[in-house]
């Protein structure tokens, strides 16, 4: 877990006037949880989308391993970008398909699979994995909003990434659910071996899981380290942040 998998470097990235990334600084070791924390709108997605070449970035460096993922031309930056997973807020699972077809979907358009029988192998080792395993079927708005963002991490864990991202993987559901995708992104972690960076305001469940947390305020870092080296934070916001988070628990 020592090696970088993922390196950030004086990252810069404004819309119009908007300076939302100000020279982010950040590495995230191979193998690991790492969560970014921070408050809203202080550019938490923006540096997401940036590291995985979704935004491009107006200044400074992103490497994944030893490739210099901001010097690369857009066609061999799309093939290193099969490396990397993401699972977005909102599942964002078609609809039209059934449950299997979505799945299915990035094996069929991005690795251009057509053999239907190691398919639909992989499709179903998928759905046991998540402990869903009779839904292939099913169409996405028949299934709970738990079960939708379990059938997005499985959409993006048939493409076995080496970086899966989670932005906000638990929004809009109760703490029983959400404890539930936690676990899953534990799981994806130490049973897979994919390290898993997630954006997340549930931050005691950011402490309790993750290797390193990163905090993120008006474009900067002001914080990283392990949870108990972030919990001793000498910056104000940082600390009130943390107290906050946690007294909610206590209410
Ligand atoms: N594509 C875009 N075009 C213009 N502005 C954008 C774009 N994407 C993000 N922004 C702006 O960047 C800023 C940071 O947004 P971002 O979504 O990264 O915040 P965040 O920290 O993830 O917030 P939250 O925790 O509420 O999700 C906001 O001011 C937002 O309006």
């Amino acid at each position: 877990m020592d090696k970088p998998i993922v390196r950030v470097a004086d990252l810069y990235k404004a819309f119009g006037p908007n300076e939302v990334l100000k020279g982010v600084n950040l590495e995230i070791q191979e193998k690991s949880i790492c969560a970014i924390i921070g408050q809203s709108g202080t550019g938490k997605s923006v540096l997401f989308k940036s590291i995985i070449g979704m935004l491009t970035p107006d200044k400074g460096r992103v490497w994944f391993k030893d490739t210099e993922l901001t010097a690369l031309p857009k066609a061999e930056l799309m093939d290193i970008r099969k490396y990397f997973g993401y699972s977005f807020q909102n599942a964002a699972l078609f609809d039209s398909m059934t449950v299997g077809e979505n799945i299915e979907f990035p094996l069929r358009e991005v690795l251009h699979m057509k053999n239907k029988k190691e398919i639909k192998k992989k499709v179903t080792e998928m759905l046991e994995w998540i402990e869903l395993p009779d839904i292939a079927s099913k169409r996405p708005d028949e299934l709970s909003g738990g079960m939708r963002k379990r059938v997005g991490v499985a959409r993006s864990l048939v493409m076995r990434p080496e970086v899966l991202f989670f932005d906000e993987p638990t929004t809009g559901l109760d703490p029983v659910l959400s404890e539930t995708i936690y676990n899953l992104v534990v799981r994806v972690n130490k049973e897979l071996s994919i390290t898993c960076v997630l954006i997340t305001h549930d931050i005691p469940a950011a402490f309790r899981i993750s290797d390193k947390i990163a905090f993120l305020d008006q474009g900067c870092i002001i914080a990283d380290g392990t949870p108990g080296e972030v919990a001793q934070s000498d910056h104000a916001l940082v600390k009130d942040f943390i107290r906050l988070s946690f007294s909610e628990l206590a209410v």
